[in-house]
């Protein structure tokens, strides 16, 4: 009757795909592996975030990145953090698509309905293992594409707006030409972005985004693995698109856990830092927002404080 609906507001892919296609700056994401990081990283006030595989390997099911995290445990887990603050787009790693076209095309789904901005598709074999590791073994071209074929087929079927990464991990045994190759495949088969995996030199790098230009492409700065060290803003000047920073979490939760297990193990005492109480704990995990919910709906519980 003419009224005029309310607008609707923005999804986190849309927002996502237009700031890739915006000619702002590098989009920065962080990788995050669990919730409490996840909360970090939203609190330092970052415009995305990753979710690491390698990260939520060793943090969910405790084990390397060797491809044992399977749909399931990769889709609940990126719910959950995607969730957390859904205007804050989540880029999550969906390594091999898990499995056949039919698995990639649940994995679509899923990633979609759980509220995950983006996802990167690689062209290793299922048992696969993190790009910066020795020995990967690969799927054809045309398996490649028959997973990004399958992505972006599943995409438009259910009218999403979810940005497909498309990662080739070829450069370590087929060479740069080869990888190039693939990714212009998959670009032709309707994928967003470009991945190449294990990026050697500041040369190759630079090289990789002239080659695929205009094509946004993603820079993955994987410290201390095949990739040389490329700060946020040389990546930029280099004119990728995305720089994601997956151990930038994990590695100092490791080196910070480690110490003060160590000292608790040796001396009987963490020594953990006074401001960390345990409201302070909740606080970073959303116990005001939390309080603010209860009391809007009048709920009582929590009336006196905590
Ligand atoms: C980006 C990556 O897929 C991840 O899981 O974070 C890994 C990171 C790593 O294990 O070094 C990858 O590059 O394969």
């Amino acid at each position: 009757m003419g009224s005029i609906s309310p607008p609707r507001r923005i999804n986190a892919a849309t927002k996502l795909r237009n700031c890739i296609a915006s000619p702002g700056p590098i989009i920065l994401a962080p990788g995050v592996y669990d919730g409490f990081s996840a909360r970090i990283a939203l609190e330092v006030g970052f415009d995305a975030i990753y979710m690491t595989g390698a990260g939520t390997s060793a943090s969910k099911i405790g084990h390397a990145d060797l491809g044992i995290a399977n749909l399931h445990d990769m889709r609940e887990h990126a719910e959950m953090i995607a969730n957390l603050n859904s205007s804050v787009p989540l880029i999550a790693d969906a390594d091999t698509g898990y499995g056949g076209p039919i698995m990639i095309t649940r994995t679509i789904e899923q990633y979609t309905r759980s509220g995950v901005a983006a996802l990167h598709i690689e062209d290793q074999v299922q048992t696969k293992r993190c790009g910066h590791l020795n020995g990967k073994l690969l799927v054809s071209a045309e398996d490649f594409l028959v997973r990004i074929r399958a992505a972006t087929a599943a995409r438009k079927a259910i009218d999403s707006d979810i940005v497909i990464i498309a990662r080739t991990d070829a450069l370590q045994s087929l060479g740069y030409n080869e990888s190039i190759r693939r990714l212009k495949l998959a670009r032709e088969a309707g994928a967003d972005v470009g991945f190449l995996e294990g990026i050697t030199s500041k040369e190759q790098a630079r090289q990789t985004v002239k080659d695929l230009a205009p094509w946004p492409v993603l820079l993955n700065m994987v410290e201390h693995g095949a990739t040389p060290s490329i700060s946020v803003s040389e990546a930029d000047e280099m004119g990728f698109r995305i720089i994601l920073f997956p151990f930038a979490g994990i590695a100092p939760a490791y080196k910070a856990m480690k110490e003060v297990y160590t000292r608790l193990m040796k001396e009987g005492i963490t020594g953990a830092e006074a401001y960390m109480t345990p409201k302070q704990l909740f606080e970073v995990s959303g116990l005001s927002d939390d309080l603010e919910i209860d009391a809007r709906a009048g709920g009582t519980a929590f009336v006196g404080g905590v």
